[in-house]
């Protein structure tokens, strides 16, 4: 039986100490309504990962230090930042309902100055929303954000002008339970940016995402000599280069993230095409219904056997409707190479009888059928910078 006094002396030394940890956790929340505050006025995210990333390994390192086992802290600190993103999220909502703004959180393929966050932040000055950005580091990850209720939107590029369908968009739509509410164009203009202007000949080594290096395929081939590196986005390229501070590296990047990342622009307009214009779409937890008199597209994805003339049957039932197909594309399932999946666009309106009956018929001679989405047809294009 432990000596009731030194049993009383530890618990009042207890109680002072947790005294003392509600009045720090009480300190730290009023610094986290100062951070939110700077977040709403300066438009950034509420969450930053890299941060919490890095504060968590920070404690996880200090903690042995005094043995504290790393799934201890972790779980301690989870509970702490879960809160503080929980205040700052309250304290968001509040300010845009006393402003009358949506509060709106899109998540892309980041990080920041990506095209995907060009197309995120355009989406939502169009749609007159405040937006909030969830910077992902892979296009599942956008996904998951959504699913997760952690973001409203996810903001995917589908296809290219220069390059075609982005196949690993394709493959997740397939998977997901996220609808398709909307889309945006956006221009692509490909600069080569670096810390500073040198020639072109000095450059040794070029980072992007797979994606720009497709579409300007023949100014690459000018420079055999260069290394390429392939990064998460195009935005991460541009971060690298900032951080590596080397002069002979480069980045194929955006104009705006030249400014972001305080990068020179040593060429602009390398697509191989003039008019390089990545298709985004927007897809969010539910499906929209959309008004007959605006102009709808209606996506479903769906896969035949090898049978031939599976997609032809389907085309023409498409022509007998007289339905016009906006987008086409088409790849082999892995590791299922005797069957095809194909993602079409129609134009039409989910709602009206006729696209009910030809989706129903469709149905019916395919081996999968996926409705993604109807939404408005985007009659924007970007303007050419
Ligand atoms: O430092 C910030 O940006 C915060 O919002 C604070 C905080 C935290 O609780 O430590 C919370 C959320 C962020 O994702 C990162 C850290």
């Amino acid at each position: 039986m432990p000596n009731n006094n030194s049993l009383l002396v530890f618990r009042n030394e207890i109680n002072n100490i947790d005294e003392q940890i509600v009045k720090l956790l009480a300190k730290r929340k009023n610094l986290i309504l100062q951070i939110a505050k700077l977040k709403i006025e300066s438009n950034k995210p509420i969450r930053d990962m890299e941060r919490e990333r890095k504060m968590l390994q920070e404690l996880i390192i200090l903690g042995q230090k005094y043995q504290l086992t790393p799934e201890y802290i972790t779980r301690l600190f989870q509970l702490i930042i879960e809160e503080s993103v929980s205040t700052q999220k309250k304290m968001l909502k509040k300010f845009c309902v006393n402003n009358k703004l949506t509060p709106t959180s899109f998540a892309f393929l980041g990080p920041k100055g990506s095209y995907s966050h060009i197309a995120a932040s355009e989406y939502a000055h169009r749609n007159l929303q405040t937006c909030i950005i969830q910077e992902c580091t892979t296009f599942k990850e956008v996904i998951l954000s959504v699913e997760n209720n952690e973001s409203d939107y996810a903001v995917l590029p589908i296809e290219n002008t220069c390059s075609g369908s982005i196949n690993e968009v394709v493959n997740l739509l397939k998977k997901t339970n996220l609808f398709i509410i909307g889309e945006i164009n956006i221009f692509i203009n490909h600069c080569l940016l670096a810390i500073k202007n040198i020639p072109l000949n000095q450059i040794q080594t070029v980072y992007s995402h797979s994606q720009p290096f497709q579409q300007c395929s023949n100014f690459i081939k000018k420079f055999p000599e260069w290394n390429i590196k392939y990064t998460t986005s195009t935005a991460d390229a541009m971060k690298k280069i900032n951080q590596y501070n080397n002069i002979y590296n480069a980045a194929l990047g955006s104009e705006i993230g030249s400014k972001i990342y305080g990068l020179k622009i040593l060429s602009k307009n390398l697509a191989n095409q003039e008019k390089n214009i990545t298709r985004f779409i927007l897809l969010h937890r539910n499906s929209i219904s959309i008004s007959s008199n605006i102009p709808t597209k209606t996506t479903l994805i769906f896969s035949t056997g090898q049978e031939s003339g599976a997609l032809s049957e389907v085309l023409l039932i498409l022509k007998e409707n007289k339905l016009i197909m906006k987008k086409l594309t088409s790849q082999t399932i892995y590791k299922n190479p005797w069957e095809e999946m194909f993602y079409i666009d129609i134009q039409g309106n989910i709602s009206s009888e006729l696209m009910k009956k030809t989706l129903k018929k469709i149905e019916q001679i395919t081996k999968f059928t996926k409705i993604l989405g109807c939404y408005p047809i985007e009659n924007i294009f970007p303007k050419v910078p």
